[in-house]
């Protein structure tokens, strides 16, 4: 009898690691409006400073902080105005005790000057004498040379992933082309006897492919580029194929289905067929996910996934996923939000356990709870917005409890 051998998702997370420590990305440049969701190949360090000049944060009055002291509406402080700053343009003016100067919000503050009092807290008199009826302290009101970013400073760290404020930095930096990792190539590939296209009409005992579509999108919310898909029997040949065809042009392979140990499982002995190492992991002690196999051939990663269609994307979201990041040096963590069980959760025994919960504000408190159903069933993950972990050593989870929900 032939029984799965089972890994824990942390030792195949490390074999994983520690197999592919030679897949690497090739890096490439691109421009900013492109580099979205891309990850920096290199430390980027400031170009500027930013500001690069003292700005004033409000439309006001640039003011040497000490003369507004004690300044209030019953008692103001009286300053005499020397000019005003235009938008955009240096200044020459200097401050002197006693004095004050019109900036718009943005503008240069004159030279000496160290905070700005804000329009509406004072009030203009002849003969070019600004009342002040509120006192500032020293940097009140102003954003500083450098303060923002200095020069030099590394801004981004490789393995950042580029957000919208990212890319608005390096905007006003004068960066204009970044150097990011390039996209993983990935292909999908789905076995089954029974699985037909989409649009093609499933006969008695045949089932429209849902896996290819979920892993190849899963791939690309992960910044991946699909390089192929393809539908493939349950045949060990033609499988072999697909698999060498699709590794001429991608990093890494996932194929559904097959995984198991039925008599027409047979993605295992496609993978080994095609060249050393092989299979290095066949089983985890998870649920979903048991019968996982992970191989290398051709220098190249090869998945393969579980056909149930819950399990196929819970694997590729906890292991695939984890080698992607890997791969970009991405160490940030899962994204989670935490809350409240809404009921007890039992565990399966001797397996780390996903339970797929939705999640719902009650009261002002975040309230999560399980959402029933089996691996066969997608729109259990359609009704979930994430998924709880259940430890190995953990008999279950108690109502009330406070979890971490990890974040499809
Ligand atoms: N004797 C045993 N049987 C099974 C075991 C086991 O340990 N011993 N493990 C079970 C578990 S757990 C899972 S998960 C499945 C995994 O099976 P396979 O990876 O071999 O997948 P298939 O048998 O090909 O398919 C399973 C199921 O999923 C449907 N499927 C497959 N591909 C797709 C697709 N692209 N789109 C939609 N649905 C798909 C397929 O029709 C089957 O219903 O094995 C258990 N059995
Ligand atoms: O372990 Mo299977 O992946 O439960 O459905």
């Amino acid at each position: 009898m032939e029984l799965l051998s089972t890994l824990t998702m942390k030792e195949a997370r490390e074999k994983i690691k520690e197999v592919f420590a030679d897949l690497v990305l090739m890096m490439e440049e691109i421009p900013i409006l492109e580099a979205l969701n891309c990850i920096i190949y290199e430390d980027i360090k400031a170009t500027i400073n930013v500001p690069e000049f003292n700005r004033s944060t409000v439309d006001g009055y640039a003011v040497i902080a000490k003369d507004t002291y004690g300044a209030s509406d019953a008692l103001p402080s009286f300053l005499t105005s020397i000019g005003e700053v235009a938008m955009g343009k240096p200044t020459e003016l200097v401050l002197q005790s006693g004095q004050c100067c019109y900036v718009p919000t943005g503008g240069m503050l004159p030279q000496n000057s160290d905070a700005v009092v804000m329009i509406e807290y004072t009030e203009v008199l002849e003969d070019n004498t600004v009342c002040v009826q509120s006192a500032v302290a020293p940097k009140e009101n102003i954003l500083q040379f450098g303060e923002d970013v200095s020069k030099g400073q590394v801004i981004f760290q490789k393995g950042h992933k580029l957000r919208p404020q990212d890319i608005g930095v390096l905007a006003g930096m004068g960066i204009t082309k970044v150097n990011v990792y390039k996209k993983p190539r990935v292909s999908i590939i789905s076995t089954g006897d029974e699985i037909v296209a989409p649009e093609e009409e499933a006969q008695l005992g045949q089932i429209k492919d849902m896996n290819t579509y979920s892993i190849a999108t899963a791939a690309m919310k992960d910044h991946c580029e699909v390089m192929g898909m393809a539908v493939v029997k349950d045949d060990l040949e033609q499988l072999k194929e697909k698999i060498e065809e699709f590794l001429e042009t991608s990093d890494i392979v996932l194929i559904s289905g097959g995984s198991s140990m039925g008599t027409k499982d047979v993605t295992k002995d496609a993978i080994n067929a095609i060249g050393d190492p092989g299979v290095f992991i066949h089983g985890l002690a998870v649920k979903p996910g048991k019968p996982t196999i992970v191989g290398k051939v051709k220098s190249k990663a090869v998945f393969g996934l579980p056909g149930q269609p819950v399990s196929a994307l819970v694997v590729y979201q906890t292991l695939v996923t984890y080698l992607i990041k890997n791969l970009y040096g991405d160490k940030g963590p899962v994204p989670y939000i935490t809350g409240e069980l809404a009921v007890n959760i039992a565990s399966a025994p001797g397996r780390e356990h996903y339970v797929m919960v939705r999640v719902c504000e009650e009261d002002g408190k975040t309230i999560v709870s399980p959402v029933h159903g089996k691996s066969g069933m997608l729109t259990m993950m359609t009704k979930s917005m994430g998924y709880v972990k259940i430890d190995t050593n953990q008999e279950g989870l108690l109502k009330g409890e406070n979890v971490k929900v990890y974040l499809f």
